[in-house]
């Protein structure tokens, strides 16, 4: 259940990449916040900033411009030791391939309590050991496999022993990273339940990156969706599969596959063409054009959305 009170907020977040001619904006101005308890999606193609995103949060990137906060305190910049070694503790990212994210040569108990080490807050080797055991049952792993290696694992295992690599930090905000993409389609629901019960029992909040419109549906509160480094819209999930507003929206939904064949063959399929906007003399921003319902559009397209969706009208 996810409440009104602000976890994390993202404020007017730039970021560039490169100098000179080689300058590349690949955030422009996003912002958006999630709501303490909630799982907040967000959707874009391949290249269109997400994992940036969410390496800004986790400050594996460097911010050009904008803030970042948690339970409204910054995360950049000049902060007190003890609020940066409590934020490096409670913001926890689970990444897409398990494969990359896990050291091959380092037992699974080092993989997990690795970042326990770092802190020094969590105690000596006993105690270690037995918040790893803790965390391997947590993902519905045998404690023993603790002195096993990665690479001895399935994929759908090792994406558990990621999980668990977050979990044993006990966090409260966790990013994760098409934590589904790189797994077998039969097991991606197992996960998906995984991380919807770890959700419940730990209170946690959840920034859910994904290309795949289809499963966010289904997990998300709300969702933002992400073109070219810029949030085109963002609303209560729901809402956006059922009134979607932006053309890049729109198209993004009309290309989900349908489950029913038959169905998927009527459906007509949009394309987005970003020429279609006209934006020289009419700047866009981001506009609230009904409760919890933003789209990046300017004052004549918020107008038009109006009247063609039955928006307020
Ligand atoms: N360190 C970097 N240096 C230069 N360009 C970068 C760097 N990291 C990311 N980019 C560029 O920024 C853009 C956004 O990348 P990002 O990885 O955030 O996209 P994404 O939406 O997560 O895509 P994917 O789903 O493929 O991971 C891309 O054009 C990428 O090439």
């Amino acid at each position: 259940m996810s409440s009104k009170e602000v976890l994390l907020e993202v404020k007017g977040l730039n970021v560039t990449f490169g100098k000179g001619k080689s300058k590349f904006e690949a955030i422009r101005d996003v912002s958006f916040e999630i709501y303490k308890g909630e799982t907040f999606g967000l959707v874009g193609e391949s290249g269109s900033g997400k994992t940036t995103i969410g390496r800004s949060i986790m400050r594996i990137n460097e911010v050009t411009g904008g803030e970042i906060l948690f339970r409204g305190r910054p995360i950049n910049g000049n902060i007190p030791k003890e609020w940066d070694r409590e934020i490096t503790q409670k913001i926890q990212m689970i990444f897409q391939d398990p494969m990359a994210s896990l050291n091959e040569r380092a037992k699974v108990d080092y993989v997990i309590s690795e970042g326990l080490l770092n802190t020094k807050k969590f105690g000596n080797d006993a105690e270690r050991m037995e918040k790893v055991r803790n965390a391997l049952l947590e993902v519905g792993l045998l404690p023993e496999f603790a002195s096993r290696f990665p690479h001895e694992f399935s994929g759908g295992q090792r994406q558990r022993i990621g999980i668990a690599r977050a979990l044993v930090m006990e966090p409260e905000f966790i990013i994760a990273d098409e934590p589904i993409s790189a797994l077998d389609v039969s097991i991606r629901a197992q996960v998906l339940n995984l991380l919807s019960n770890l959700q419940k029992q730990n209170n946690l909040t959840y920034l859910f990156i994904a290309h795949d419109l289809s499963i966010v549906r289904f997990i998300t509160d709300r969702t933002a969706v992400i073109y070219e480094g810029e949030i085109v819209e963002l609303a209560p999930t729901e809402k956006l599969f059922s009134n979607p507003i932006h053309p890049y929206t729109r198209a993004l939904i009309s290309a989900v596959p349908e489950p029913n064949p038959y169905k998927e063959r009527a459906k007509k399929v949009e394309i987005y063409n970003p020429a279609q906007h006209n934006y020289e003399k009419d700047r866009p921003s981001f506009v609230e054009i009904e409760d919890g319902h933003f789209v990046h559009a300017n004052k004549e397209e918020i107008s038009r959305y109006r009247t063609m969706y039955k928006i307020g009208v």
